[in-house]
């Protein structure tokens, strides 16, 4: 049964966001707390971190300006890197730093206006889209200890405008840049992935859809005077197809052969992170690694996570060139897998069995 505290309406529950609590300088409340432990963390130096680093610099080049074999190395690495981690973190992707600035920039001053205005852009408890916390979890799952704004960028005919921010002032402008280059982005590593795999380049493109989903989560992680007893964000593996996240500061981590490693801090790199649909069209291939973030006692954090998503209601599977009598398949082909995924990550869990052969 559910604990009485988690039983409060949601409305109460989620009507006083997380920022506000650490403005007064409260305990986390019985539903934050998750953890009576910090359980084995991995401590390395930064310098030490074992998540792979690609320099994606040469796919950006015309085939007669690169050396064959440099391609090569870089599609080797990317196959070992999502085999094994389902991430890396991408740097020569091409984005200016002085964009990846301007989304840090307008993501701090939105999160570091008053409360009224944020609520502005607040969502209802059972809506997705907008500013506040994810929808109630169920069964006495514990709350996060983060302030999330999300908003749907692509196709265009889904926005909601009355969500997204007018102040900072830049807040719009600065998104839309920044989510035309994550279509290029996600075009140039859909390829890269096809290519590792030999597969035709397209392939993973064709079945995103032609009207494909961006999704832009800004996340605001306060600071909490007991990181060992909340999580910034609960343990999960993205519904999307996968995941593109800048951070800030450390504080995210993903779970490899049951060990939480760190994603260090660059500020010129991109984390690619696989979800569930694309272990689906690998046929298991590539890894959708199960991640989470850390709370910190005297740093607030920022990270802004686009989900690059196939196209409402096309179905998708595994590629059938990853498909032989040695390698069975794994996946059926499903459609609209977000929706499903969604419903048992608010109960704590995955969703991935759903989609078995
Ligand atoms: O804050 C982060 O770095 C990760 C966010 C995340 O996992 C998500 O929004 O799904
Ligand atoms: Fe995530």
């Amino acid at each position: 049964m559910a604990e009485a505290s988690v039983d409060l309406p949601a409305e109460i529950l989620l009507s006083k966001r997380v920022q506000e609590m650490v403005l007064d300088k409260k305990e986390p409340p019985a539903p934050y707390k998750c953890r009576d432990d910090a359980d084995s963390e991995d401590d390395d130096p930064i310098s030490m971190s074992p998540i792979p680093l690609i320099d994606l610099g040469c796919l950006l080049l015309s085939t007669s300006e690169v050396p064959a074999q440099e391609i090569v190395e870089v599609l080797e690495k990317i196959n070992a890197a999502l085999s094994s981690w389902g991430c890396f973190q991408a740097i020569g992707h091409g984005i200016s730093n002085l964009l990846l600035d301007k989304v840090r920039q307008i993501s701090r001053e939105f999160f570091a206006q008053p409360m009224e205005e944020k609520k502005k852009y607040a969502k209802t408890v059972v809506d997705f889209e907008g500013y506040g916390a994810d929808p109630v979890p169920e069964e006495g799952q514990s709350l996060d200890w983060s302030d999330r704004l999300f908003l749907n960028v692509q196709p265009e005919d889904q926005r909601n405008y009355k969500f997204w921010p007018m102040t900072p002032e830049s807040f719009r402008d600065v998104l839309l840049e920044y989510t035309d280059e994550m279509k290029r982005v996600t075009e140039l590593i859909s390829r890269a992935m096809a290519k590792s795999l030999n597969l035709d380049e397209n392939c993973f493109l064709k079945q995103f859809g032609e009207r494909s989903q961006l999704q832009a989560r800004f996340n605001y992680y306060s600071p909490c005077k007991r990181p060992d007893l909340v999580l910034g964000l609960k343990p999960h593996s993205d519904g999307s197809g996968y995941t593109i996240i800048m951070q800030d500061e450390v504080g995210l981590q993903v779970l490899k052969d049951d060990k939480w490693y760190k994603i260090p801090k660059n500020p010129h790199a991109l984390l690619v992170l696989m979800a569930d649909q694309m272990e689906i069209m690998t046929n298991g291939i590539f890894k959708s690694p199960v991640h989470r973030v850390l709370s910190n006692s005297e740093r607030d954090r920022i990270s802004v996570a686009v989900f690059y998503t196939p196209e409402v209601g096309k179905e998708i599977g595994p590629e059938d060139g990853l498909v032989n009598e040695r390698t069975p398949k794994l996946f059926k082909m499903v459609k609209d897998y977000a929706d499903t995924h969604f419903g048992y990550y608010q109960r704590g869990m995955r969703a991935l069995h759903t989609a078995q052969a």
